[in-house]
């Protein structure tokens, strides 16, 4: 008798372990490690997932229950990823399960529903049944709350049953297609257009699609009589869902390497022939080819019949990157994209399963892609935070990257112009091998980059967002047929409403945050939960009507600029790009149409390679510094260096300026003069001094509950569990109010632990999860333990 340990898809705490079944005789040759499964648990059935199979166990084996039946004919999950899924569990104090269903498409998560039927015909439950005139089985969901307080007697008694049944959240996708049956033919007469359709359709041995046979010019009625008279036969296939099928990619070859580009791709061959896992931190300053050193390195990968992973932060953002990687290696790429319906995405995930495609590119949870004979993996702007999830388990991509390398002795690439302190300091101390490309591939030069002052600008009488220094740029540009790039990073019309009698601004009645203005739907909108009211006329407080604006987002920057320049500006942010497609849409705009500005929240800043594009101004360098986070300095530093890298790529030189009301700020000066090693080590002296990492480790606990008395209670707790198991080299950083006070009706509170070496800690953290996971349940309390945080907000 065999036995599997199963782990069953219930997020619980107290279900977090592994469950033991018995693998019946017909499945013993099916089932096998990483099978969903269909388990009976409690009066349920649920799905889980089978982690080990074995031929003992230690309980009472005739009280083990039986597998009901295999959900896959293929294993979904890998023993590798699902020994991936063990450490991740442990080291971000997740559950087992959570992480699971994250590794795998959503699609293949369980979802159930509830049915009913009847169980013995005749006798009262039937007529009552068939008074309600209910079908053979009826979805729960589906009932009146008086009909089932109707049935409620029968499913006591056993008359009516109730069953939990699983759904997917997909389902495969068909489409209408013509099939030839190769009849002998008979006498076409003039049917001239018939013969020549029947003509076409037999060119395929298999099918076509029938929208095929439209687009080529036949009518629905040519094919009716070819089907009348035998020829054709109608079917329904499965069609794989590609979103780029229809798009055609020019070829890329690949580029001769520079010297520079050379050496690196030459260092990263080394550790692939060696087979080992090693960590490179590839530091390139912005448009210095680091994407050609990713295609190359790929090439030769693949070559040597291994697959390779790429991650970028976010692909809305970067539809160049995958048109590079599409031109260059075709169908062999996996494009696993966030804007993928639950469908589009379980079909990219099974080619990937099925080996049918041997490049994966996609954000975070591609990660987690089931490519097998891993040979590289590459995340790019290593030092972006989209690389860490944010909810549970709070996992981040690098360290999930490293540890299958590790599985397949291959090497990870982090590439940045601008890498995280942690990196930086690893590839210092050796533990990753830096690799530096200090000059841009096609120009050899950074664009120049200047500082306006702008309360220099404002006491010499221009109170306007743009100074004379980048209005006079922007004009040039426009005289030139050249493109400007501008960053605002806040977006909206004005930033508030305020009382100018009593200065009362309107906050948020769910959060602790005020509301911003947004001139086109003229309401005010909470960013954080969504929440919307009308612009008031007059003062909430002090009923006032001398309310006004203040501050200034993209909106209304876009008005000024029309005002200013009279030209044509493309705005991207939030507001803009809400609906599916619309990045790319607007970016296609910009290049085509040659708009002359762009105009755009932080999600213009990275990645963008435009030949034309020979001016960024950002209005704002200060807005990142105030943010209530230890690295304010370090995402100002990337954010300024990140958009500046947009001028000037190609043949055309750039230029930058920057706007400031702290020209003297390190990281808004050493930005300017592109020094990331001088930032890099002033930023670590001030983290030195205020022991934050990479000097220290961090754990971030937020509790969050209605009331402000049960955070303080529980954080006190935490705070008191923590100081009793760590040492006395550990730091415990309040209980404090999080800098967000409030989010949507839940306060929040948050203790930040820093350390250096506590080998105790992992255990302590799973304790106190498990605790507050039981509480949780009673109070509605929630506790979220952050390792490597990467807000402390
Ligand atoms: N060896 C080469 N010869 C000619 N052109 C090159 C070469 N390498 C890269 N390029 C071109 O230089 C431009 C910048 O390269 P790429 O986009 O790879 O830089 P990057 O380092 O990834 O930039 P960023 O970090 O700013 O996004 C691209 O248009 C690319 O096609
Ligand atoms: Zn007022
Ligand atoms: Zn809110």
């Amino acid at each position: 008798m065999m036995f599997a340990s199963v782990i069953v898809s219930i997020t619980a705490s107290d279900v977090n372990k592994v469950f033991e079944y018995k693998i019946p005789e017909g499945l013993s040759d099916l089932i096998k490690v990483g099978h969903r499964v269909l388990v009976p648990f409690g009066p349920r059935q649920i799905q889980g997932y089978v982690v080990d199979i074995k031929d003992e166990v230690e309980y009472d084996a005739a009280r083990i229950k039986p597998i009901i039946r295999a959900l896959d004919i293929r294993p979904v999950l890998t023993p590798e990823l699902i020994q991936l899924a063990g450490h991740l569990a442990d080291h971000y104090i997740a559950s087992y399960i959570s992480v699971i269903e994250t590794i795998l498409p959503a699609a293949l998560k369980s979802k159930s529903k509830k049915m009913l039927s009847l169980h013995s015909p005749g006798g009262e439950a039937e007529l009552a049944w068939q008074g309600m005139n209910l079908p053979h089985e009826v979805e729960v969901k589906t009932l009146s709350a008086s009909q089932l307080a109707a049935l409620k007697p029968y499913i006591t008694s056993g008359e009516v049953i109730e069953e939990t049944v699983l759904t997917q959240h997909t389902k495969k996708k068909y489409a209408r297609a013509l099939k030839p049956t190769f009849a002998p033919r008979g006498d076409f007469g003039r049917a001239y257009k018939q013969l020549e359709l029947l003509d076409f359709i037999e060119q395929h041995d298999e099918y076509v699609l029938l929208s095929e046979v439209l687009e080529h010019g036949y009518t629905s009625g040519t094919v009716n009589e070819l089907v009348k008279k035998g020829y054709v036969r109608r079917t329904d296939v499965v069609v794989e869902r590609d979103p780029y099928k229809s798009r055609v990619f020019e070829e890329d070859p690949p580029k001769e390497l520079n010297s520079e580009q050379e050496y690196a791709y030459n260092e990263i061959i080394r550790a692939v022939e060696e087979d080992t896992a090693e960590t490179f931190l590839l530091h390139g300053v912005t448009g210095s080819g680091k994407t050609e050193i990713y295609l190359q390195t790929i090439a030769h990968v693949l070559d040597k019949g291994r697959t390779a992973l790429m991650l970028v932060p976010e692909i809305a953002l970067t539809p160049q990157m995958v048109n590079r990687f599409k031109a260059r290696f075709g169908d062999e790429v996996a494009v696993l994209h966030s804007g993928l319906s639950h469908g589009e995405k379980y079909d990219e995930w099974l080619k990937v399963r099925n080996g049918g495609a041997k490049v994966v590119v996609g954000a975070r949870s591609s990660v987690f892609a089931p490519v097998e004979n891993l040979g590289i993996i590459i995340i790019d702007e290593e030092h972006e935070t989209t690389y860490k999830q944010q909810d549970r388990p709070m996992y981040h991509a690098a360290e999930v990257a490293k540890y299958r390398s590790r599985y397949y002795n291959c090497s990870v690439i982090l590439g940045s112009a601008t890498p995280s302190l942690e990196s930086y300091a690893r590839s210092e101390r050796g533990v990753y091998t830096r690799i530096e490309l200090n000059h841009r591939a096609v120009t050899r030069t950074l664009p120049e980059t200047k500082i306006v002052d702008m309360s220099v600008e404002h006491r010499s009488g221009n109170i306007s967002i743009v100074s004379d220094t980048l209005r006079e740029a922007i004009e040039e540009r426009i005289r030139l047929g050249e493109q400007t790039v501008l960053l605002l990073n806040r977006r909206g019309y004005a930033n508030f409403q305020i009382c100018q009698d009593c200065g009362h601004v309107p906050n948020c009645p769910n959060c602790d945050i005020s509301l911003t203005y947004h001139k086109a739907q003229y309401s005010l909108l909470c960013h954080y939960c969504g929440y919307e009211d009308g612009v008031k006329r007059e003062c909430d407080n002090c009923s006032s009507d001398e309310v006004t604006f203040r501050g200034t987002g993209t909106e209304k920057v876009e008005e000024i600029l029309r005002d200013m320049f009279n030209t044509g500006i493309v705005r991207m942010d939030n507001d803009t790009t809400r609906r599916k497609g619309m990045h790319e849409k607007l970016l296609d705009k910009f290049e085509q149409e040659k708009v002359p500005i762009l105009l755009g929240t932080q999600m213009i800043a990275k990645g963008l390679d435009y030949p034309n594009v020979t001016l960024v101004g950002v209005l704002n360098a200060d807005t990142m510094l105030n943010i209530p986070d230890f690295r304010a300095n370090e995402k100002t530093y990337q954010l300024l260096t990140q958009v500046a890298g947009r001028a000037g790529r190609h043949e055309l030189s750039g230029e930058v300026i920057f706007q400031t009301y702290n020209p003297g700020h390190y990281a808004i000066d050493l930005a300017q003069g592109n020094d990331y090693r001088t930032f890099y080590e002033k930023e670590m002296a001030f983290r030195r001094l205020a022991r934050y990492s990479p000097y220290y480790f961090h754990v971030l606990f937020t509790v969050s509950h209605e009331t402000v008395q049960k955070c303080l209670e529980a954080t006190t707790h935490i705070h008191q569990a923590l100081v009793k198991s760590v040492t006395d080299k550990a730091i415990i950083v309040g209980p404090s109010p999080s800098p967000i006070e409030r989010i949507n009706n839940q306060y929040r509170f948050q203790i930040l632990l820093k350390y250096k070496n506590e080998p105790n800690l992992l255990e302590v953290l799973h304790e106190i999860n498990l605790h507050y996971n039981e509480l949780y349940k009673k109070e509605k309390l929630s506790l979220k333990i952050d390792v490597d945080p990467k807000y402390i907000m």
